[in-house]
């Protein structure tokens, strides 16, 4: 089934981050009828009520821990985007039952309350931490995509569809590491590196808008869709700003935080053997079978398939070059190098 927001109700869960102001506009720009944004931070709605001055947007104070307020956001609505979580990996180490609390029964909040409301197609944002995950954050939203897929397999006549995406991180989004790395080097300091071995999936934040635009026109139950991505390490992603910023690529090598992984995964082999492959995007279907697995055991498949996981150590890897050029795409890095030196920005 193909969706159309058009004319639609659309409700976006976390909506003033950097995903839900940016979906937000898109919306917008495609004449949908109503956009909901349910956030915790009333400043931060207000600012974008501001910026935006549009009344297709309703503000819904509120939290996903509470599924009144998830209900009443979600009433009348054709589309859910479920984006509020809570994503810092060394704070959900230190307050892992608070990832659950959120990322885990909040998302179920969202889920039943979209499936009490009649939603039409519920897309929920994961991560590759989710996969083989370490830390409690991805933990936690490995079971987010548990129980949306839950969802599908237990409801099969719902009206509700409800798919998940995974992405990588988002360059530029906020407190990530090349904002960091970018006022170290205004402040005059080195950047600071964790392991400059450690290696991590790039994506831009249109990348991952068109990645859950891509799953809600095509998903069908239970999916999890997946964006091909490129990969580099920490070390030269510091190189990189060091040259765009044109100061020596002195680096402040730190040491690993609580919970991190040396590299990151957006396919298990075992999903990617299932794997329906777009171009740039994957598909892993939903294992819909039930739990009488003898039912299954004439026409059982041998787990033949790949033998890597897709990670971001065997993604394609961009150097330091590559990487100068690929930040200098981004619309934030492109203002911080105008402000420093007009002639870096060219
Ligand atoms: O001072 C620092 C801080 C971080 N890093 C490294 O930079 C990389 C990226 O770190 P960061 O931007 O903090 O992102 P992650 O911890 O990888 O997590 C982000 O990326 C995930 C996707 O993998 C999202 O789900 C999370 O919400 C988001 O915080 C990691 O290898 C860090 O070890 C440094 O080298 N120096």
């Amino acid at each position: 089934m193909t969706y159309s927001t058009n004319g639609r109700r659309v409700l976006i869960t976390g909506g003033t981050g950097s995903f839900g102001k940016t979906m937000v506009r898109r919306l917008l720009d495609r004449g949908v009828g109503e956009v909901r944004v349910l956030s915790r931070d009333e400043a931060k709605q207000d600012d974008m009520r501001r910026q935006l001055g549009d009344d297709r947007v309703r503000y819904h104070v509120g939290d996903v821990r509470d599924y009144d307020s998830v209900l009443r956001a979600s009433r009348g609505i054709d589309y859910v985007f479920h984006a509020a979580a809570l994503k810092q990996v060394p704070s959900c180490e230190f307050f892992p039952l608070e990832a659950v609390r959120t990322n885990v029964l909040g998302s179920a909040n969202v889920v039943e309350a979209a499936e009490r409301n009649g939603v039409g197609s519920v897309v929920v944002l994961s991560t590759d931490k989710a996969v083989h995950p370490v830390n409690a954050m991805g933990m936690s939203k490995a079971m987010m995509e548990k129980v949306a897929q839950a969802h599908a397999r237990n409801n099969p006549n719902s009206a509700t569809t409800v798919s998940c995406v995974r992405y990588g991180n988002v360059m530029y989004s906020r407190g990530s590491v090349i904002p960091l790395f970018i006022e170290q080097i205004k402040a005059g300091r080195a950047p600071t590196v964790t392991d400059p071995g450690m290696t991590r999936f790039l994506m831009s934040l249109d990348d991952s808008v068109e990645l859950v635009e891509h799953a809600f026109q095509h998903a069908r139950p239970g999916d999890i869709f997946i964006r091909k991505a490129v990969a580099c390490t920490v070390g030269d992603l510091a190189e990189a700003v060091c040259e765009l910023f044109d100061v020596p690529a002195k680096l402040d090598v730190i040491g690993v935080r609580h919970g991190e992984k040396q590299d990151e995964t957006l396919a298990s082999r075992e999903e990617l053997a299932q794997a329906d492959d777009f171009g740039d995007f994957l598909r892993v279907p939903l294992d819909a079978r039930d739990l009488n697995y003898a039912l299954y055991v004439s026409e059982g498949e041998l787990g033949r398939g790949p033998r890597e996981d897709f990670n971001s150590a065997n993604a394609p890897r961009l150097g330091v070059p590559e990487i100068v050029e690929l930040l200098r795409t981004l619309p934030e890095v492109r203002a911080e190098l105008a402000l420093r030196d007009p002639v870096l920005a060219c």
